[in-house]
């Protein structure tokens, strides 16, 4: 079998393996040196577009070259990119063995791929009702979504039902957007979520309240506290009820899960050291291992701001964490050690919102939340020990959303939480 062999090998096709690229490229890295290797049949993208514009029904972020690539704000890396780069592309390439000692990979067609440094970029996995032995969660039209061949795969499914039925499980940010996506696409929608709010690993009561409100009003039916327990299939074996814990039975065509992750490390498992269920990594995403980095989704490292380790699933860190390792890899000046203040943002709808920090401790809400106010604009401060460590803001300006992202990182101190709350925004637009 075939034997190639780079100087430096991202593993892994995704956000970050866009970003290292794009890293080494300014670096200098010279043609023929970096291949990333994915599974997935196109080049590095940006994965968030997936549960937002790339379900659309007008389908213009489906264009080549719109969504297709990464480079957020800044240049947009094409196919083209990489070949003028001389930047190998191994798509359609799955690893299924790392042999770490050997410094080798090897592909699920049996080609064995060689490096000097390797950057771990597997990202995560969804986590599917099968696993869980759900009854009937094999049935057709059932989705997850995580790459772009589910999602093309679940637009077809919404050509084939225009006007259908959608039950969307779990309320995430994830069940979040794709209900509000299937809606623009005129789909009936139900979520369902075991939880008493939306989004509880990061809204308060008072946050999720709002976007219940504004979901319903757009239509959307909401079920909260029960969870799926079995689906019915028609003779076809494509979904037609969902059966709920509560005893309810929901009418469905398409069924979305959208239950949470897991990180991609079982390649490596015993080869580098884990740590809370990731690829343990320093400050620079250097594994236990020299010359191996993991970055992304899979990687914890430590977080310095909270002097804690912890593992990051959001598309900033990708983004910062695979720059961080490239410059650490190349450069010729001193690299700081990874400081990263957490950012996590959503859109659905016209609503749009940002967090940074931490949401611990008490909260304080400000600002008009009202679901029905023409532009309502709102936040949440989380405040521990007198200082503020973390900032949400729904309908921010850029300047606003900057000012949000300073607070939690001055952690400035709050004598008033009934004083900060009437300030609001203008309290973050001062420090
Ligand atoms: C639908 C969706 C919406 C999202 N929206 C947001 C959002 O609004 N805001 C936000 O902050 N974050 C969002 N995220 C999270 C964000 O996209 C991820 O944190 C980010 O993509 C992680 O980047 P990564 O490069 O580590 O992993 P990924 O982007 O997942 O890339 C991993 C790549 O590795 C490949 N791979 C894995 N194993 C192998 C193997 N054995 N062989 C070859 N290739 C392999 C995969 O196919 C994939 O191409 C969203 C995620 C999804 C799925």
């Amino acid at each position: 079998m075939a034997e190639k062999s780079f100087k430096y090998v991202i593993l892994g096709g995704g956000v970050a393996a866009g970003y290292a690229a794009r890293e080494f490229a300014n670096q200098g890295v010279k043609p023929g040196e970096l291949a990333i290797i994915s599974k997935e049949a196109v080049a590095p993208y940006e994965r968030p577009a997936l549960s937002k514009a790339y379900l659309f029904p007008t389908g213009t972020a489906r264009l080549p070259g719109f969504h297709t690539c990464v480079g957020s704000g800044g240049e947009r890396l094409l196919p083209e990119w990489y070949t003028e780069k001389g930047i190998e592309l191994l798509l359609n390439t799955e690893i299924v063995k790392a042999d770490v000692p050997s410094k080798m990979l090897v592909s699920a067609a049996g080609e064995t791929i060689k490096y000097e440094i390797l950057i771990i970029a597997t990202g995560s996995t969804v986590l599917r009702l099968t696993d869980f032995g759900v009854e009937g969660a094999d049935a057709k039209n059932i989705f997850y979504l995580r790459e772009i061949d589910d999602a093309d795969k679940l637009v077809e499914a919404i050509k084939a039902k225009p006007n259908g039925k959608a039950v969307i499980v779990g309320g995430g940010y994830i069940g979040l957007e794709l209900s509000a996506a299937l809606k623009i696409n005129n789909i009936e929608v139900t979520m369902v979520y075991p939880e008493p709010w939306c989004m509880p690993r990061l809204f308060t009561a008072g946050i999720a309240a709002f976007y219940e409100v504004y979901y319903s009003n757009k239509g959307i039916n909401i079920i909260k506290g029960t969870v799926a327990t079995g689906f019915t299939s028609d003779s076809n074996g494509e979904v037609k009820e969902v059966k709920l814990k509560d005893g309810r039975v929901l009418e469905a065509d398409i069924v979305v899960v959208g239950v949470g992750g897991r990180p991609l490390t079982a390649l490596f498992k015993g080869q580098v050291d884990e740590e809370k269920g990731g690829i343990k990594t320093d400050g620079f995403f250097k594994t236990s291992i020299s010359d191996v980095y993991a970055v992304g989704d899979v990687a914890t490292f430590p977080m310095k701001i909270y002097n804690e380790i912890r593992r990051v699933e959001h598309v900033d860190h990708a983004r910062k964490s695979a720059e961080q390792a490239v410059k650490a890899i190349m450069s010729t000046v001193t690299v700081e050690e990874y400081d990263y203040l957490p950012y996590f943002y959503s859109r659905a709808f016209d609503l749009s919102w940002q967090f940074y920090g931490d949401n611990v401790g008490e909260t304080v809400l400000f600002g008009n939340d009202d679901p029905k106010a023409e532009k309502p604009k709102f936040g949440t401060y989380w405040i521990k020990d007198g200082k503020i460590l973390g900032a949400f803001l729904e309908g921010g300006s850029p300047d606003e959303n900057k000012a949000i992202a300073k607070v939690a990182r001055v952690q400035p101190s709050v004598e008033s939480l009934e004083l900060l709350s009437k300030e609001g925004i203008a309290f973050a637009c001062k420090i």
